[in-house]
Order: structure tokens, then sequence, then C-alpha cells
């Protein structure tokens, strides 16, 4: 019997409820919101769709009972404002840390075994918030982006290349931010480089387009994606609760890895039951390097002002 809760009944959440749910991925998911009633309702539109969708997994709503999320194997917090336009993910930080330290308090009251996967924006601080509040080993408390951003990074590349998003494989390191370090290197097409698939100065467009590929969305709709963060978080609490090892890029907080320490940033790593199982540490060339670094030192300034939050 798997159970998974997801806090924060909004876009992502209620997104990432209903792909846990169809897909199956868990017997119990629990959403839990603030809002008086929204949890409730959409636990149950998502029940009320079972028998036209065809699965049996149970959803329940619960507003700000965290009783009902007690034994969760995964936790998924995405409770927090969305960004507007014109607005950055930090932006979001003051509102956002306060939001995630309690819920994580709540979270861990109740299921002190459980993995949480933070989607709450600026994602890497408020891993680091989620890890501190928390109080779990490294491997327990992680951040959803990486999956995200290299999703969009394929999508475009399937478009430019017309071929089926299935095929590309591609791995992106470092913040959830304009920073972001892709890796045309470790990029390929059914097993082909992508270097030999496309010239540079569309590649370059491409990764340019990824790097803001979220700031795109809120420009569109006004606030910000959740189809495809939804389902990238459902894809990691999937990984975990199946145990499947799964190779993902994640926001893990690094001691020692890449010569980095204590910074929470996007690497790839094996995802399994016990959370994160392996950082793989690849070898950068001093360009790559010089990507890492400087999102290295940008989260830093942002975990700077969380700690000054904090007292
Ligand atoms: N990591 C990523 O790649 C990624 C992708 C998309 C969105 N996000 C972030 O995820 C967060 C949610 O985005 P959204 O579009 O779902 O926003 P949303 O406004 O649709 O939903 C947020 C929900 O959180 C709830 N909430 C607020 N405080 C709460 C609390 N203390 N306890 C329980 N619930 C609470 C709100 O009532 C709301 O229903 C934002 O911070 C956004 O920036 C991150
Ligand atoms: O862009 C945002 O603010 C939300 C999220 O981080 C995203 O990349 O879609």
């Amino acid at each position: 019997m798997m159970k998974i809760t997801v806090v924060g009944a909004g876009n992502v959440g209620a997104t990432c409820a209903d792909v846990l749910a169809y897909r199956e991925i868990a017997n119990e998911v629990v959403l839990v919101d603030i809002k008086e009633g929204v949890a409730e309702g959409k636990a149950l539109d998502i029940f009320q769709k079972a028998p036209i969708n065809l699965y049996d997994t149970r959803t329940i709503g619960s507003t700000n009972d965290y009783s009902k999320t007690a034994g969760s194997d995964v936790v998924v917090i995405t409770s927090g404002l969305p960004r507007k336009p014109g607005m950055t993910r930090d932006d979001l930080i003051e509102t956002n840390a306060g939001i995630v330290k309690s819920v994580t308090e709540n979270v861990i009251k109740h299921s002190p075994d459980a993995i949480i996967i933070i989607v709450s924006n600026p994602l890497d601080v408020m891993t680091y918030q989620a890890h501190l509040s928390s109080k779990l080993p490294r491997t327990k408390v992680i951040g959803m982006a990486g999956i995200l951003d290299t999703a969009r990074y394929r999508a475009f590349l399937a478009e430019a290349l017309d071929v089926s998003p299935k095929d590309i494989q591609a791995v992106l390191m470092g913040g959830h931010g304009d920073t972001m370090v892709p890796l045309p290197r470790y990029t390929t097409v059914g097993g082909i480089p992508v270097t030999e698939l496309i010239d540079k100065d569309k590649l370059d467009a491409i990764i340019e387009r990824t790097k803001t590929g979220g700031g795109e969305l809120v420009k569109l709709m006004g606030t910000s994606a959740w189809y495809a963060p939804g389902s990238a978080a459902a894809q990691m609490a999937e990984a975990i609760v199946k145990d499947q090892k799964r190779v993902f890029p994640v926001c893990i907080k690094l001691e020692g890895e890449y010569g980095i320490d204590n910074c929470y940033l996007g690497v790839p790593v094996i995802l399994g039951k016990n959370g994160v199982e392996k950082v793989i540490e690849l070898d950068l060339n001093d360009e790559e390097k010089a990507l890492l670094e400087t999102s290295r030192k940008h989260v830093t300034e942002v975990m700077e002002v969380l700690d000054k939050l904090n007292g």
C-alpha cells in the first residue's frame, strides 16, 4: 500500500495528484490545501473520473488537517505563490519560505519517514528550507526542476528536428533559473549525438529558450506552468514508490560532488525507494564547469537571503 501526499491543491498540486491517481502510482493520494474546501473538492473530482478513466487510486482531500497525511511514503510540496509577469522566481522567497517551513513541519510530524519532493519556488532554496525544517538526510529532501527543464529542452529539440520527443535524451544541471546548465555533449536523438543533427546557432537558440522557458509561459498565461511541472513531480514520486532507480536531474544539497559543498543544485542522480541513491558525477569540461560555477554563485546568494529570513 503506497500513500502519497500532495500539499497545495492549486494548479501544480492538483495536476500532480491527478497524474498520480490516473496512472495508479499510489493506492492513496491525499491532497492538502489551506483554502477551505479546495483540496476536498479537487480530490472528489479526481475520484469521480476513476470510473471513466479506469483507475482505483483513492483520492482524499483535506483543509490543513495533516492527520490525514499520516504514514505517507512520499510528500510533494507545491504550496506557495506562483510568480506573475515581471517577477523572478527569487521574488517569491519571503512568502514561500514561511509556507514551506510550516508545511514541512506539519508533514514530518505525521510522516517522519517520508521522502519530500519540493516544487515551490525559488526551487533550490525552498529545497534548502525544507531540508532545514525537516532535519531529514539530504537524500530524502529533494527538489523538482531538472526533469521539467530537461523536458522543455527535449520538446523544443523534437519540434526543431521533427522527431518524436520520446527519442530525445538529455540532461540539464544547475539551479532552476536563467543560470541552469544545459549539456549538449550529453544530448542524443535515438543514440545519435544532437550536434550531428542540428547546427550550432539553432541549438544555442533552443538552449536560450529553455533557460527562460518558465518565463515564456508566465508571460502567456499571467501565472506559471502546471501540466509539465505536475507530471514531472509525479514522475519523481513514481521512481521512489516503485523503486525504479531512474536517472533524473534532481535538486539536492551537494556535499563535495562537482567540487561544490553546501549548495542545493540540480545534478543527475539515481532515484529509488531511498530517495537519491547516488549522485552521478559527470566529467565536465572547462566551459561546463564555468557555467555550473555561475549557477552555484547565484543559488548561494539566494541561500544567504534565506539564512537572514530564518535569523
Ligand atoms: N519547481 C518547478 O519547476 C515549478 C514549476 C511550476 C510551479 N512551481 C512553483 O510551485 C508553486 C505552486 O504553483 P501553482 O501554479 O500550483 O500555484 P497555485 O496558486 O495554483 O497553487 C498554490 C496553492 O498553495 C496553497 N497554499 C498556500 N499556502 C499554503 C499552506 N500554508 N498550506 C497549504 N496550502 C497552501 C494555495 O491555497 C494554492 O491553492 C509556486 O511557488 C510555483 O512557483 C515550481
Ligand atoms: O517559471 C516559474 O515561475 C514556474 C516554474 O519554475 C517553471 O519553470 O515553470
